[in-house]
């Protein structure tokens, strides 16, 4: 199985965690990084191309700040990524170099990936330096980045990133040997599962939060991000990326950490990017009729199916399709605002006329524009 996965990998997308590059005392760890440098340097000289995602920057940061334990505020969080952010690439660009390597820095923010514009941009930039043979290190904006525009953790970035970038595989390297059935932490006799076929409800109760004082989501994030790569039909493996020779263990087809499989039916990329990337504004509460029409025939959603309407939105924004029990099981984008859609819920399409003065269309959300989750 991993054989038939690595063989078509030409472009590869390497995430890498924060304790990975960091020593307890929160300082970068260079060994490692040479260490990294050097076996991603093995990689391209295989004719594979890499994109980097590196965390590290608030971490290398906030010894600066005195800090011991994580940046209270959001000021001193992004105070310390400013800090450690050119520490990390100085440290990236010296070990790169010893190995004829030069490489390139990108801060994104979700805003970057949201805009069709910036997200083509933010393409033709990586696909220029991957042709100049560049290494891309792409972290997130730390320093502007406010919460309506933060993807907070780097592993859901990753994911985004290999769409962005086409890749064929996303690897993870994390501070632990792979995803366990349990969280170790709490569980000491969990085992590590080298297998995952799909990301289900149970697989994502496996997943805790991070154990260090600096990593970002735990293993909650990385199933996230391993199920977003997967509805791209792009394969996650995720190893320890502070034993040495792992990453190159990987792309041997070596049993080593935890594959996660691409789903069997994948998204096309604008459904991908109405799920993943853009952020809902709102939620629109359907009867049960409309639930099951829209979950199991793929049908689009009329008005005569809402029976509430939460939050303030624009005609084109992204909104959570909810069931009458409030549990989310859709995502679209919505052709009417939410002051529109006060009047005219429970009513039948041809009544939107007469009760708006105009109309749109018959649907609130088309079906091409709807994603069932
Ligand atoms: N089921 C699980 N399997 C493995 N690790 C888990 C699990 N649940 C929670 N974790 C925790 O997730 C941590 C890795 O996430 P995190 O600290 O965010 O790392 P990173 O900085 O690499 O993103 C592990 O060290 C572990 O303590
Ligand atoms: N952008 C942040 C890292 C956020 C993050 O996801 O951290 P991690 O869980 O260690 O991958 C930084 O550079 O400090």
């Amino acid at each position: 199985m991993r054989e038939e996965i690595l063989h078509k990998v030409k472009r590869l997308v390497i995430k890498i965690g924060s304790r990975v590059l960091t020593c307890t005392d929160n300082g970068l760890d260079l060994a490692t990084i040479g260490r990294l440098a050097a076996e991603i340097t093995a990689l391209r000289r295989r004719g594979i191309e890499v994109i980097m995602v590196s965390s590290g920057a608030g971490a290398a940061g906030r010894k600066e700040l005195g800090l011991d334990d994580r940046p209270r505020t959001i000021p001193q969080k992004q105070a310390a990524a400013a800090i450690g952010q050119p520490r990390l690439m100085r440290a990236y660009e010296e070990a790169f170099a010893a190995h004829g390597h030069k490489v390139a820095q990108l801060l994104l923010t979700r805003h970057d990936l949201m805009d069709r514009q910036r997200f083509l941009n933010a393409r033709a930039t990586l696909d220029t330096l991957l042709h100049f043979g560049i290494i891309p290190i792409i972290n997130e904006n730390d320093t502007v980045v406010v919460e309506e525009i933060k993807f907070g953790d780097n592993d859901n970035l990753s994911a985004l990133v290999t769409n962005l970038t086409e890749a064929q595989l996303l690897v993870i390297l994390t501070d632990i040997d792979g995803f366990y059935d349990a969280d170790p932490r709490e569980h000491p006799g969990a085992r590590l599962v080298p297998l995952v076929r799909a990301i289900t409800k149970e697989v994502e109760k496996a997943g805790g939060g991070s154990s260090s004082t600096v990593g970002t989501g735990g293993m909650a994030t990385k199933l996230a991000a391993a199920k977003k790569a997967g509805q791209f039909g792009v394969a996650t493996i995720m190893t320890n990326g502070m034993t040495p020779g792992n990453l190159i263990r990987v792309m041997d087809g070596e049993e080593v950490g935890t594959l996660f499989l691409p789903a069997r039916t994948v998204l096309n990329r604008r459904k991908h990017w109405i799920a993943y990337t853009l952020r809902p504004r709102g939620r629109v509460i359907v009867d049960e009729g409309a639930r099951k029409v829209l979950a199991q025939h793929g049908r689009s959603l009329l008005p005569s199916g809402i029976v509430e309407v939460e939050g303030e939105f624009e005609r084109g924004a992204c909104v959570r399709v909810c069931g009458p029990d409030g549990t989310e099981f859709a995502r679209g984008i919505v052709d009417y605002a939410s002051q529109e859609l006060a009047k005219i819920l429970g009513h039948k399409s041809g009544e939107i006329e007469t009760i708006l003065g105009y109309r749109y269309g018959d649907e609130i959300i088309h079906r091409d524009n709807l994603v069932v989750l």
